[in-house]
């Protein structure tokens, strides 16, 4: 059947937008278009997938939908695996050729990938992947990446087709329920709405206002969520590109300098470091895609029991360590969807250090309760917060003195944990050494989980002991050749070396 036709298929992933769509715009200019999402229950059965995701998924496909649609030809939807999708819209309607992004994704959408690159060369179709993140597919070494970021940052954006030739009669399936993919119930009331005119909107007030008060905002939960400019989830699922947010921050950066707002300039140059950071992590998952597997220093994977205490865990994530400001944390965490960098890297340091849990498991939890999960950003930084890679500074996070610094009048613990009303501010972060304590700890609220001086301690003697072991430096020294940063690193006495940037990160 597929013989002579012209039908382009425009596969959608993580591109949920039809402006700067290089595979849609280029896709346009060869045929008529089918633009296509294919829901696959596979991906939606993982352990990393949820609810939340899956819900602001649903208004980006319907905004998507939409735009398509004031082209002339709206999104076609299907349900299945996606080899088995493609090779029925072959079947039915034939493929002149596939059109995509590339997808830096976990292991699941990377094996998808393989099997539609075989189905696509065993039917002669031609898939035409385009990069989008500022990652560079078979990357032979990361020398030179930096400019090659650049230069895809600087491209012009690619505007939208001017029209979409109606198709007619194709078949789109309903978008199923969330419980119909098996996906648990996954209440999250603050939950950020999807959609390219949220993220636009989330967009132009950062640039206009929010970026003011970046720098100084975004360590602390109570002031984050305003200060930071909250593309994650957009940049994730693709309604805004990488590269037009760039350049729309670059082009406020030189307005602010010439209007004389030093403090919006140097939040947008902070806020664009991070954007170079983003492409810096993915980076790492594209090199090696089973990060989420393995950790990167081969000495550092058993480190911690494969199978994780279960009390602990379930403790950590319920929000109920019974230590204030990290419950607090992962409350708040769950009940929005979103928490800022620094709490994620100390929700994270407190699991793999003090409660000592293996980091693929509470990697999991995380990633089903973050909106914006990006696999290429998360896995990376999970492995950094849990000392796995070997490259980067160990961080053990004290949670009450980030408690202290961050919530120094414990208005963020009394929001999200209501059961402390009766602790006196001086006792808050730390109830279990007020004098009354025993009225609300091991009744309203648990009892500190752990000893954090302790803990912190064994765990710090732990991971000695791993650094320490035969053949550790050797294998370290491949981890950087292949993951580290070449920006701004500079030699270090001794030799070795470090992934200074990271280490350096401006929290
Ligand atoms: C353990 C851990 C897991 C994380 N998992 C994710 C994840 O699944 N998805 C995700 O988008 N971010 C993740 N991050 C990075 C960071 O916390 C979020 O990108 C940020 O909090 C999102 O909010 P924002 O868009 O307002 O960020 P902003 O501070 O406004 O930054 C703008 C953008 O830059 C990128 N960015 C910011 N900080 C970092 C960083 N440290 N490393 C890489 N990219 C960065 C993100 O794309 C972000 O949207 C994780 C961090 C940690 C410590």
């Amino acid at each position: 059947m597929a013989g002579r036709t012209s039908l382009q298929v425009v596969w959608f992933k993580r591109d949920l937008r039809a402006s700067d769509n290089t595979a849609l715009a280029r896709a346009a200019r060869h045929g008529p278009v089918l633009p296509l999402y294919i829901v696959e229950p596979a991906l939606w059965r993982r352990e990393d997938a949820s609810g939340r995701q899956f819900a602001f998924l649903a208004e980006c496909l319907k905004d998507l939908s939409r735009a398509l649609a004031r082209l002339g030809q709206r999104l076609v939807i299907r349900v299945g695996e996606a080899v088995a999708v493609l090779e029925d819209i072959r079947l039915r309607h034939g493929i002149a050729g596939l059109w995509s992004h590339q997808e830096t994704g976990h292991l699941a959408s990377f094996a998808r990938d393989r099997a539609v690159a075989s189905w696509a060369r065993a039917h002669a179709i031609p898939w035409y992947e385009f990069p989008q993140d500022g990652v560079v597919r078979r990357l032979a070494s990361r020398d030179g990446w930096a400019e090659r970021w650049e230069a895809a940052m600087s491209a012009p954006v690619v505007p939208a087709p001017q029209a979409l030739a109606p198709l007619g009669a194709v078949r789109s399936d309903p978008l199923p329920a969330a419980a119909d993919l098996g996906l648990s119930p996954d209440p999250c009331p603050a939950r950020q709405r999807g959609g390219r005119a949220h993220g636009l909107a989330a967009l132009d007030a950062f640039l206009a206002t929010r970026a003011e008060r970046y720098r100084r905002g975004m360590s602390s939960p109570l002031t984050a969520p305003d200060a930071c400019s909250r593309l994650s989830a957009h940049l994730a699922f693709g309604t805004l590109s990488l590269r037009e947010v760039a350049q729309a921050a670059r082009a406020a950066r030189e307005r602010a300098r010439t209007d004389g707002q030093p403090g919006r300039a140097a939040g947008l140059a902070a806020f664009d470091k991070r954007l170079h950071w983003r492409s810096h992590f993915m980076q790492k998952l594209e090199d090696a895609p089973d990060l989420e597997a393995r950790a990167m220093h081969p000495a550092l994977d058993d480190l911690r029991p494969r199978t994780p205490d279960r009390a602990r865990l379930e403790a950590w994530m319920r929000g109920e360590t019974g230590l204030p400001f990290l419950d607090a944390c992962m409350r708040a965490l769950i009940a929005t969807g979103w928490i800022n960098f620094r709490m994620r890297a100390m929700l994270t340091a407190v699991a793999s250090y003090h409660l000592w849990l293996d980091w693929r498991a509470t990697g999991r939890h995380l990633a089903r309760l973050f909106t914006d999960y990006e696999p290429g950003i998360h896995w990376p930084q999970i492995q950094m917060q849990s000392g796995v890679t070997g490259i980067n500074a160990l961080r053990i996070y004290n949670p009450v003195k980030q408690g202290r610094d961050h919530d120094p009048q414990g208005r963020f613990i009394r929001r999200w944990a209501p059961e402390l009303a009766a602790v006196p501010d001086a006792f808050l972060h730390e109830p279990w050494r007020w004098a009354g304590a025993g009225r609300v700890i091991g009744r309203d609220y648990p009892p500190p989980i752990v000893d954090l001086a302790t803990a912190a301690r064994e765990a710090r003697a732990r991971m000695a002991e791993a650094r320490r072991s035969e053949g550790f430096r050797e294998a370290k020294a491949l981890v950087l050749a292949r993951h580290g940063s070449r920006r701004g690193a500079r030699p270090r006495r001794g030799g070795g070396g470090g992934d200074h940037r990271q280490m350096a990160l401006d929290l």
